[in-house]
């Protein structure tokens, strides 16, 4: 892969840290999406390995979720691709036997807030800087069923309707509340937490766990599975439309024009 974006540690508790690590915003692009799920795919077959623990290599920015680039101006087959590295990503996490813990030390908009919401625990930096949700309505596009489904086995159905139609970042200590993170730490502790967090779950028998988590998590992966090339369709037609088009592009304007 050109380029490094993600570091590996197994240390001899059987825990892997990954760090993301693309500036400038760990945006989740074709070839992001791609060595994640790889990478995630050696922990799952590496014996050695119980649990990973995700965060960001980068200063307030744990990820800024799909690369809006990927999704502008390219062909139908880059559309394909890029749409079945998404969901092969989050099968993989969702669908992971490692405990998965999200040490979220920065904003977390849309893709990035999927990857946390699919980690068996989130603990995020106390930051009311720092934002989580999917925001997807903000660009004018709509968060697939799967986003949703994961969404809603995190928080409930009232608050991730209202959530969604809103679009709504929460800042860190809102997010705490509603139970988008289960823990607000200070920064400098948040790999200690994350640390001693993994180690209470992993002192639990793997079997149990995993059965446990399957049960809980196979109707949401099987839906997805069931619909996957209908799910890649959906996406293709939503997203060669002009008018998206149109939302995506000026959400990238939007971006640069609030740094000048
Ligand atoms: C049917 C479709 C379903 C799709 C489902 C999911 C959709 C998504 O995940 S869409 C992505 C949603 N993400 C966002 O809305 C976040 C957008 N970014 C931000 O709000 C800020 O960049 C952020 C708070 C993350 C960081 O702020 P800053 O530290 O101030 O950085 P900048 O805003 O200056 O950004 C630096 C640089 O990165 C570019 N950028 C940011 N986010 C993305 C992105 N998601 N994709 C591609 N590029 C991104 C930004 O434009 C800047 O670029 P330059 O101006 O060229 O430096």
């Amino acid at each position: 892969m050109a380029a490094a974006t993600l570091a590996r540690r197994i240390g001899r508790s059987g825990v892997a840290v990954m760090k993301f690590k693309s500036p400038p915003v760990n945006s989740l692009s074709l070839e992001f999406l791609t060595e994640f799920s790889i990478s995630l795919e050696k922990l799952e077959n590496n014996r050695a390995c119980r649990g990973v623990i995700i965060t960001s290599a980068l200063p307030k920015i744990f990820s800024s979720g799909l690369d809006i680039t990927e999704m502008c101006g390219k062909s139908i087959e880059h559309y394909t691709e890029f749409w079945r590295a998404v969901q092969e990503m989050w099968l993989r996490l969702y669908g992971s036997n490692m405990v998965t813990v999200a040490a979220v030390n920065g904003s977390s908009p849309a893709g990035g807030c999927l990857i946390a919401l699919s980690c068996d625990y989130r603990i995020m930096a106390e930051n009311p800087k720092f934002s989580i949700g999917l925001n997807e309505a903000q660009l004018g596009i709509v968060a697939p069923f799967w986003f949703k489904d994961t969404f809603v086995n995190v928080v409930g159905h009232r608050i991730a309707e209202r959530s969604l139609q809103l679009g709504s970042l929460h800042p860190a200590p809102e997010a705490h509340k509603l139970g988008l993170v289960d823990e607000l730490v200070p920064e400098e502790k948040l790999m200690e937490k994350a640390a001693a967090v993994m180690a209470q779950w992993l002192a639990l028998p793997d079997h149990a766990r995993q059965l446990t988590k399957t049960m809980m998590r196979k109707a949401v992966l099987d839906r997805l599975v069931a619909h996957r090339e209908e799910d890649i369709k959906n996406f293709i037609s939503f997203v060669s439309k002009e008018s998206i088009q149109k939302s995506l592009r000026m959400y990238m304007e939007m971006l640069k024009k609030k740094k000048s």
